[in-house]
């Protein structure tokens, strides 16, 4: 199985904070790299170096091709998306054209005959799958927080998203939302794409993950399979304060 995501030597500094510190990390093809760490430790900022949102220095190759000269719209167009840790949306806009919105910032687009019609089918499939077809015509603000991050990840879904950064997907979700957010990405997002999930939630990194990759203060400390990497005494006592034993 080949990389499609290859960093080597990233850093990144905001004046005297280095919040990614010669980072090294090969994502495999179809595989989740789970990122953990302490508040602060550079999981968000990786996301936002992935995306290039954040300009950091090394290098990052995307299915073997240089990317980091890419704007972040040019990224997208990649089929790189991601989704936020706190769910964003255009609140003046329908469920649905805000599904829409994240098909087009892909450039996913429908051609030809009767195009506006496959693609609404294509988006309203793509809410249905997370269980929010009902409210398509409806605006974000009747849904929930946690109907908020299954509109999230609905919106990753029907992208052309080949990989696909999840900052957070289940933080502030109760025990069972955590569990039925996990059976979503397991069961619809995740199948056929590379994944890095960043995530605080141990029982979702051990579920979801292929590897891990633990960081703190910016610094790759440790990387292996989840059961290998959370074995580790200091790794357990770097992510303290995270349900390890869960
Ligand atoms: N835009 C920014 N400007 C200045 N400093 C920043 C900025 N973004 C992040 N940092 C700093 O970089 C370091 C890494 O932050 P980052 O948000 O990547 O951590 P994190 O692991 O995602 O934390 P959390 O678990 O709270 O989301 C921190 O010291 C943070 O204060």
């Amino acid at each position: 199985m080949g990389a499609a995501l290859e960093i080597t030597d990233l850093t990144l500094r905001f004046g005297g904070v280095l919040a990614l510190d010669a980072v090294d990390l090969s994502v495999a093809s179809n595989t989740v790299m789970g990122v953990a760490g302490p508040i602060g430790s550079g999981k968000s900022s990786l996301i936002n170096v992935l995306t290039g949102h954040y300009p950091a220095q090394g290098s990052v190759c995307f299915q073997g091709r240089p990317i980091a000269h890419l704007t972040p719209p040019e990224r997208a167009r990649l089929g790189i998306v991601r989704t936020f840790q706190t769910p964003r949306v255009y609140r003046r806009m329908s469920i649905l054209e805000n599904m829409r919105a994240a098909l087009h910032a892909t450039r996913h687009l429908f051609q030809g005959p009767s195009a506006r019609r496959r693609e609404d089918a294509h988006l309203r499939d793509g809410l249905a799958v997370f269980g929010l077809d009902h409210v398509a015509h409806e605006l974000p603000d009747r849904l929930t927080q946690f109907e908020l991050r299954l509109l999230e990840m609905a919106r990753a879904h029907v992208t052309g998203a080949r990989l696909l950064l999840l900052d957070e997907p289940a933080a502030g979700a109760t025990s069972e939302e955590a569990r039925q957010l996990s059976r979503a990405m397991t069961e619809h997002l995740i199948p056929g794409r590379t994944v890095v999930l960043v995530e605080h939630r141990i029982d979702l990194l051990r579920a979801l993950c292929t590897d891990l990759v633990v960081l703190q203060a910016g610094r790759k400390i440790g990387f292996g399979t989840p059961d290998s990497v959370l074995a580790r005494p200091d790794i357990r006592a770097c992510l303290m304060g995270d349900p390890v034993d869960a």
